[in-house]
């Protein structure tokens, strides 16, 4: 479990990012933080791995006050995943996913073998493994991302928007590789967006954050959605405006869902028929 106990971040040009911010997040499960730009996310996430180090509080991984280790050696146990993949474009992708791992001292055979059982891992075809990262689509170097922040085989996968840079398609896509990741690997994901839709899809617990990164409400998307906290929160999840009030209209004997815009949002089947 990772827990933020009464954290505060305040930079040195008197910006407070995170006022008294605490929350546990279970191990084992995604915890998404989102909110608009600038209310803390980044800040909150990075606190987790020190590059960032809070101004006042505690904040603990498993019970270790993470004040006590070595930035470093965290940084080399949890993993990682930024927007725009932050990959080195003068490596090519099997040196990329194998850099940390490289850097903790294993040998390069074992760290190559490893990087092409994760490009297996993560939907990549062992063909792209020479390429440098300009040579792959936005999809594919934010897969290689995940790789890479997968290849210590941490306990703890950070993600820093992942998705936010690949078109509609493609993001829906890795979303569900994601899911799809999280039933096989297990981690305790902590994972940053704006976009709430993402949020509710990723979400074990979701946490909606108000600037200085005040939690406006946390829990699961049904809790958050049978029972918004504020105004702020309902106009947050688009429910004032309707949006997630679907409703059903009968169209030629079937049941066919439409949101509060009248779009259509899906069929209803029998539970099991689908
Ligand atoms: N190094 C820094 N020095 C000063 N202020 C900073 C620094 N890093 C972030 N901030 C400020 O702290 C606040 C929170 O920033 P943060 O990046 O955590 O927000 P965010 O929610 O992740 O935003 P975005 O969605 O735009 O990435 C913002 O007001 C930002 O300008």
């Amino acid at each position: 479990m990772i827990e933020f106990r009464s954290i505060s971040k305040t930079f040195p040009d008197g910006t407070t990012a995170v006022d008294d911010f605490s929350l546990q997040l279970p191990s084992h499960q995604t915890t998404v933080f989102v909110g608009s730009s600038g209310c803390g996310k980044t800040t909150l996430l990075r606190m987790i791995n020190r590059m960032v180090d809070a101004s006042s509080g505690e904040l603990e991984i498993d019970g270790e006050n993470i004040s006590t280790i070595e930035p470093v050696k965290l940084r080399r146990r949890i993993g990682y995943v930024m927007q725009n993949s932050g990959l080195l474009p003068h490596r090519r992708v099997i040196d990329n996913i194998a850099t940390v791992p490289r850097l903790n001292g294993v040998p390069k055979k074992e760290a190559h073998a490893r990087a092409l059982e994760l490009m297996d891992t993560v939907g990549l075809d062992r063909s792209m493994a020479e390429r440098y990262p300009a040579q792959l689509s936005g999809g594919q170097q934010q897969r290689v991302g995940v790789a890479r922040g997968l290849a210590v085989d941490p306990n703890i996968l950070l993600m820093d928007e992942p998705f936010g840079a690949v078109d509609p398609i493609v993001r829906a896509d890795l979303q569900q590789e994601l899911l799809r990741l999280q039933r096989e690997l297990d981690k305790t994901v902590v994972f940053v967006t704006h976009d709430i839709d993402e949020a509710f899809l990723l979400g074990d617990q979701v946490v909606i954050l108000e600037k200085g990164a005040r939690i406006a409400q946390k829990g699961s998307p049904e809790e958050i959605l049978a029972n918004p906290a504020s105004d702020f929160v309902a106009s947050f999840i688009g429910a004032d405006r309707g949006k997630r009030a679907l409703s059903i209209r009968e169209v030629d004997g079937s049941s066919i869902l439409v949101d509060g815009d009248g779009n259509v949002a899906g069929a209803l089947t029998e539970e099991g028929t689908a």
